[in-house]
């Protein structure tokens, strides 16, 4: 049997990620070593390799066949526009992109007025500016701390991720748009799928029984 490998985001999504694996018996102990500066790691019962990569370059992975199987998040599969296949919602890490800014720039988006907007996600912006709602903008690609942008004046609005709501608050910024609610979506390379296809099609069933038994 050949080792299935699996490329997880590292940051906000690895703690559930791993919890929920764990729910259905995949363990993997030394990945939760805070301290590690392995990169990959084994479990040798299930033929399994993990590695934590950084969220934008999941897709990319799993797009070559480096990974069979990636978690991410639905802004990072929709940013990276890569050829996968996603074949789960695994339900945590929800969270909104939004339009956000000062209750001002309300009147600017209503007026259609060519603003700008400050994004690390220069690609969900456009599609939803341009495509949905056929308003031209000049879109400014940040790479974080995106709320800075319309406080010192670089744009008018920014498209960014809400989970809480405290970055805007603390920041004197609103909701004025939602774009696309978001969660940890489950990714599988395209070759993988056919050549894998029992053991990835088991993986999503007893994944999906966890989840919709977690669900109330
Ligand atoms: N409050 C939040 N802010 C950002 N992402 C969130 C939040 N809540 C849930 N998420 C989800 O978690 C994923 C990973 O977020 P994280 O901040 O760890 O990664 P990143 O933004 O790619 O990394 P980095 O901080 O290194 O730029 C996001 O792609 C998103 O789907
Ligand atoms: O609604 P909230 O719960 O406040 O979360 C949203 C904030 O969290 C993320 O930033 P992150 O912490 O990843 O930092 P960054 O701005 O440097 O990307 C996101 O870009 C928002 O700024």
């Amino acid at each position: 049997m050949r080792y299935l490998t699996f490329a997880l985001g590292k940051g906000r999504l690895a703690n559930q990620t791993l919890e929920t694996f764990e729910k259905i018996g995949i363990t993997c102990e030394e990945m939760k070593d805070k301290k590690t500066r392995k990169l990959i790691f084994v479990n040798e019962e299930y033929k399994l390799r993990f590695f934590l990569a950084k969220g934008p370059d999941v897709p990319t992975y799993v797009e070559y066949g480096a990974a069979d199987i990636g978690i991410v998040g639905k802004d990072t599969i929709l940013e990276e526009g890569r050829n996968i296949y996603e074949v789960l919602d695994l339900g945590f890490g929800k969270c909104k992109m939004c339009v956000c800014g000062p209750k001002e720039a309300e009147e600017l988006l209503k007026h259609r007025e060519q603003i700008r907007v400050a994004t690390k996600y220069p690609k969900i912006a456009k599609d939803y500016f341009y495509n949905k709602k056929h308003q031209t903008v000049e879109i400014i690609k940040l790479n974080g701390s995106i709320e800075l942008a319309p406080i010192v004046g670089l744009s008018e609005v920014i498209v960014d991720i809400v989970e809480t709501g405290s970055t805007l608050r603390e920041n004197g910024l609103s909701v004025l748009e939602e774009v696309i609610p978001l969660s940890a979506r489950m990714v599988v390379n395209q070759v993988s799928m056919k050549m894998e296809n029992e053991r990835i099609t088991k993986l999503i069933t007893d994944l999906k029984s966890v989840l919709s038994s977690q669900e109330v």
